[in-house]
């Protein structure tokens, strides 16, 4: 199965456009999309996700068409948003299968076996009887992904699941993600590029509403791959390095900058050609975005 979103564009009420002409081929396993605040995200995943229309455009999951053929597509769904509610004086076990029940397991027997599956893949068996308002924010997670997963979908949607987790809590939801994403489509919404690198077989980069980078991370590492360089250098001289060289990032290490920049061509000096990465062509293609905005 392959999602395959062709020219969509949306522009809200107020005149923001949070989607300018998104074409993208999602293949099955785990996908990466990756982008600022405010880049769009949220707003292409509600649209996957059948829950607002574009005002053009159009999304096809296998051989349904995503924007007309709505119910079809929300029986092989599974939606994490970014912020949800949960009812904090009922337990795990009980909450669950009542999603279950909603998301048409009717048979008791059957969805008492879906439950406990879920909550010994998930990890909350042991807590299946604690109110959900004493779970952690990684439980809670885990309990929004569980209830996700209801019903077998096809299309796993997440956003942003892993902001405010803790590495521990962070490292299992995420493990626990790509344990799902064989033979599904699983679309990964983050800030966070190592996870898009480590995790994801393909991935996008989007930026005020549009494509800038789509590809497996390898390849897209590739196109900028023998061109990334790094050097120290004092807070002083950075302004004038700036002027002089395409600078990609700058981090604060003991004190001192460092700084990597992209150049086409070999550059000596002060210069040490490094191992370029994907967050070398997320800063690269977000300033170049910057700059022909300007
Ligand atoms: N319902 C709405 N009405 C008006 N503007 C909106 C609405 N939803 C989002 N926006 C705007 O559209 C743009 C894209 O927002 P969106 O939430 O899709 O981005 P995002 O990449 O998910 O951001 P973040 O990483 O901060 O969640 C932003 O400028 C946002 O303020």
């Amino acid at each position: 199965m392959e999602l395959q979103i062709t020219n969509l564009s949306k522009t809200y009420a107020n005149g923001v456009r949070a989607l300018n002409n998104v074409s993208l081929t999602i293949p099955s396993g785990m996908f990466g999309l990756l982008g600022p605040n405010g880049a769009g995200k949220s707003s292409l995943m509600r649209t996957i996700a059948t829950l607002q229309e574009p005002d053009s455009g159009s999304i096809r999951l296998g051989n349904l068409d995503v924007l007309t053929q709505k119910e079809a597509v929300r029986q092989v769904l599974g939606y994490l948003p970014q912020e949800f509610g949960l009812y904090p004086s009922i337990s795990a076990d009980v909450l669950l299968d009542y999603f279950a029940g909603l998301k048409g397991i009717r048979d008791a027997q059957e969805r008492k076996l879906a439950v406990e599956s879920l909550l010994h893949q998930t990890n909350l068996w042991a807590a299946r009887k604690k109110n959900l308002g004493g779970y952690s924010g990684g439980m809670k997670q885990r309990f929004g992904i569980a209830v996700a997963l209801l019903g077998s979908p096809q299309l796993i949607i997440v956003d942003e699941p892993t902001a405010g987790l803790d590495p521990t809590e962070r490292n299992r939801f995420l493990d626990l993600l790509s344990e799902i994403s064989d033979n599904v489509i699983v679309i990964l919404s983050t800030h966070i590029v190592e996870d898009v690198t480590e995790l994801c077989s393909n991935m996008a980069i989007i930026a005020s509403g549009e494509v800038i980078a789509t590809g497996r991370p390898t390849d897209v590492i590739g196109e900028i791959r023998g061109k990334v360089y790094r050097t120290k250098t004092d807070k002083a001289a950075l302004p004038t390095l700036r002027t002089t060289h395409d600078v990609i990032s700058t981090k604060l290490v003991a004190g001192s900058p460092v700084v990597r920049v992209f150049s086409e061509t070999p550059i000596n000096g002060e210069f040490t050609p490094v191992e370029a990465t994907l967050e070398d062509v997320y800063f690269h293609r977000l300033a170049r975005k910057e700059m022909a905005g300007v």
